[in-house]
């Protein structure tokens, strides 16, 4: 049998399988089975068809976004909207069959927009170029889905599952489990939370199925079974998505009103051009991006050049920025903001920066 096939296998037994206290152990097993099969999937495969032709393009900019959607969309006709790049858009199917990069230019920051093939169900296991798009899509920083307003519900959710089947995780946190496996010692459990979804037996059930027999695990939040595993396997990418409905145009008042109202949502009309400004605006909010001000001393704050960096960037990421070999000069900084207790605050190289400080770099 074919590793697809145990797949499919799998995921019948789960479907048929009632979902009660009697079959708990059994479905947490199945899921852990399932999983490490889709794992085999995503093996680099030796075929030349496989490669990446087209699809490497350099990371550059201070973050990147990753446009993912059914054929026809209008993925191409944003791309040509929001930035400077033009990308072929046409009424067929598989129009675009490479990644092509644009720019968006917004609040000082240099975003990079990556128009993509479209993908359809099955993308994961490699129909049309749905590896490639999808090992784009992991690189990306936020994922814009896509989706044709004037088709139904069945789109969104058949390209969440192809997501989430090469360890995508939308719009999630990654679970609060400490795990650590052990060189012996059996498995210690611990939580510090009550747990409605896992029991220690079930983590054992889970960890033996990975031949895994020495480990420590402790749950901070009440997991499930799958969110353990994930744990487990590791190699997963949580990542913020926001889904965008294009075409409303096409759609009526009502229904544009109902999915303006799903979370995580944005309607739009490339070909009317509606609503873009609040698309850009949600796009920035999600990517969470850090803009940092510097000032000399004894001169006001350069609120014209921000310094962008990603959530959790330190005075050494700044430094960085500024000239490669000034963190090695750094004697210490003065921060006025929202990361300091007082304004301004002395701090060291490792001092984390939030949105919109103010900092001034004192070298040796
Ligand atoms: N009515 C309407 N049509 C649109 C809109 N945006 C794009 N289109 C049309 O939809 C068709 C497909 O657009 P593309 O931009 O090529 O779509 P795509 O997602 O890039 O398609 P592939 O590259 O083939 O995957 C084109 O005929 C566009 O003119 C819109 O907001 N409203
Ligand atoms: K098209
Ligand atoms: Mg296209």
């Amino acid at each position: 049998m074919g590793i697809l096939e145990k797949i499919s296998e799998i995921e019948k037994e789960i479907a048929r399988t009632q979902k009660n206290k009697a079959t708990e152990y059994h479905l947490g097993l199945l899921k852990a089975k399932l999983a490490k099969y889709r794992a085999q999937l995503l093996e680099p495969s030796k075929s030349a068809s496989s490669k990446g032709e087209g699809f490497d393009v350099m990371k550059s900019g201070d973050a990147r976004v990753a446009l993912i959607g059914f054929p026809s969309v209008g993925k191409s006709t944003f791309l040509s909207l929001m930035t400077s790049t033009a990308s072929e858009a046409a009424s067929y199917e598989f129009t675009t069959l490479t990644c092509i990069p644009g720019v968006i230019e917004y609040k000082g920051a240099n975003i990079q927009l990556l128009d993509l093939p479209g993908i359809i169900e099955g993308a994961a296991q490699g129909k049309g170029r749905g590896r490639q798009v999808i090992a784009v899509a992991r690189t990306a920083d936020v994922v814009i889905m896509m989706l044709d307003a004037t088709k139904g519900e069945v789109q969104r959710s058949l390209l969440e599952k192809e997501l989430e089947s090469v360890g995508i995780r939308l719009n999630k946190h990654k679970p609060n489990i400490y795990f650590k496996p052990k060189k012996g010692g059996g498995i210690s459990f611990n939580s510090t939370v009550t747990l409605t979804q896992c029991s220690e037996k079930l983590v054992q059930l889970i960890l033996h199925e990975y031949k895994i027999f020495n480990a420590e695990v402790l749950f901070r939040d009440d997991c499930s079974p799958d969110e353990f595993i994930d744990v487990i396997v590791g190699n997963r990418v949580y990542m913020p998505c926001l889904y965008v409905y294009n075409k409303i145009d096409q759609i009526s008042m009502e229904e544009v009103d109902r999915l303006a109202r799903k979370p995580n949502s944005v309607v739009i009309s490339c070909g009317m051009k509606l609503n873009l400004d609040y698309l850009l605006e949600m796009l920035w909010e999600y990517l969470a991006l850090t803009c940092i001000y510097t000032k000399k001393r004894g001169q006001r704050p350069d609120f014209t050049d921000a310094i962008i960096l990603r959530k959790g960037a330190s005075v050494e990421h700044v430094c960085h920025r500024i000239h490669r070999s000034l963190a090695s000069q750094f004697k210490y900084a003065l921060v006025w903001g929202t990361s300091t207790k007082y304004s301004p605050q002395r701090v060291g190289l490792t001092h984390t920066m939030e949105h919109e400080d103010v900092i001034q770099i004192v070298k040796k």
